[in-house]
């Protein structure tokens, strides 16, 4: 046997760092989850013991610290790639460096009617996501992402037309609750180097805001005819809108909220246009998935 593919490091490095305006006295936080796993001319460390060739996964851990104290951890898509690139630059033997960061949400608070300096609230477990490949080789591969944005909107779904066979017991419905948690990821062109991610870095936050956008707008004004056809409306825009992206990926769970027959009781209506009591369901889910690429 052989090592067919292999890599290491750590994972769940927490990382808050602040930012001080001193003139301002304004102060900014950022929040992330780092996982850092190296690639390179490391087999012997696994198949003769040779630990001469590895960066201990404590170290990596100290280096993401040093990088975050030396480099912007803002976007997330610049430090990811700064991180990694330390890697194959500091150690000849390790080509690839798989950075992935999550950055949680601290929404400035507003006090009185104004933006407080120094106070923060975690509005929701939505985070803001990249994956970067950092490879010798290959340049930096990023892909971005939202994930845990949970909306519902209670019409302007609906679902019918769908195959009905002797399995089917679903009935059409033009008129539903839907509800998803986001998980919406766009790859970029990949990046030749650093310095290309540097030359990018206005895009990523603009880019972030607007698939968030396009990802609500759609999601509350289409008259959804199902999760899929209203999923790659949102691909599609975000394609149109974002030149340097190549594909979108997006998977949708819908979250079934089930409608309760109440007629037992003194012949209540509760279903169909008199429904508004509903059971919501934590599960089977659908889930619908798509990748969407430029043609
Ligand atoms: O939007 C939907 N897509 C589906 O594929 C599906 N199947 N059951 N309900 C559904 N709703």
């Amino acid at each position: 046997p052989y090592v067919s593919a292999a890599r290491y490091g750590k994972d769940n490095v927490r990382v808050y760092k602040v930012h001080r305006n001193s003139e301002t006295g304004v102060q900014t936080v950022t929040e992330m989850t780092v996982c850092c796993l190296l690639e390179g001319e490391i087999e012997t460390s696994y198949t003769e013991a040779d630990n001469s060739v590895v960066v201990a996964t404590d170290s990596i851990k100290n280096t993401i610290y040093i990088t975050a104290k030396e480099n912007p951890v803002t976007p997330p898509e610049l430090f990811a790639s700064i991180l990694g690139n330390h890697f194959i630059q500091k150690y000849a033997h390790i080509h690839v460096a798989n950075v992935k960061v999550v950055t949680h949400r601290w929404t400035r608070m507003d006090i009185d009617g104004k933006p407080h300096p120094h106070s923060f609230i975690k509005d929701s477990d939505e985070v803001r996501n990249v994956e970067a490949r950092i490879s010798r080789k290959d340049g930096i591969t990023v892909t971005s992402a939202i994930v845990g944005l949970t909306v519902l909107k209670s019409t302007g779904s609906a679902f019918h037309g769908f195959v009905r066979d002797e399995y089917t017991t679903l009935p059409e419905v033009w008129d539903r609750i839907l509800s998803t948690d986001v998980d919406a990821s766009w790859k970029w062109k990949t990046f030749e180097n650093l310095e290309a991610v540097k030359a990018s870095v206005p895009k990523f936050d603009e880019t972030w805001k607007a698939a968030r956008d396009i990802t609500l707008k759609l999601f509350a004004e289409d008259e959804s005819a199902s999760v899929q056809n209203t999923m790659y409306k949102m691909c599609e825009q975000i394609l149109a809108a974002v030149p340097d992206v190549e594909t979108v990926i997006y998977a949708l769970p819908n979250k079934h909220y089930f409608e309760i027959d109440l007629s037992w009781h003194k012949g209540t209506k509760n279903t169909g246009e008199d429904a508004e009591v509903y059971a919501p369901q934590s599960g089977p889910n659908g889930l619908i998935k798509c990748e969407v690429s430029r043609s």
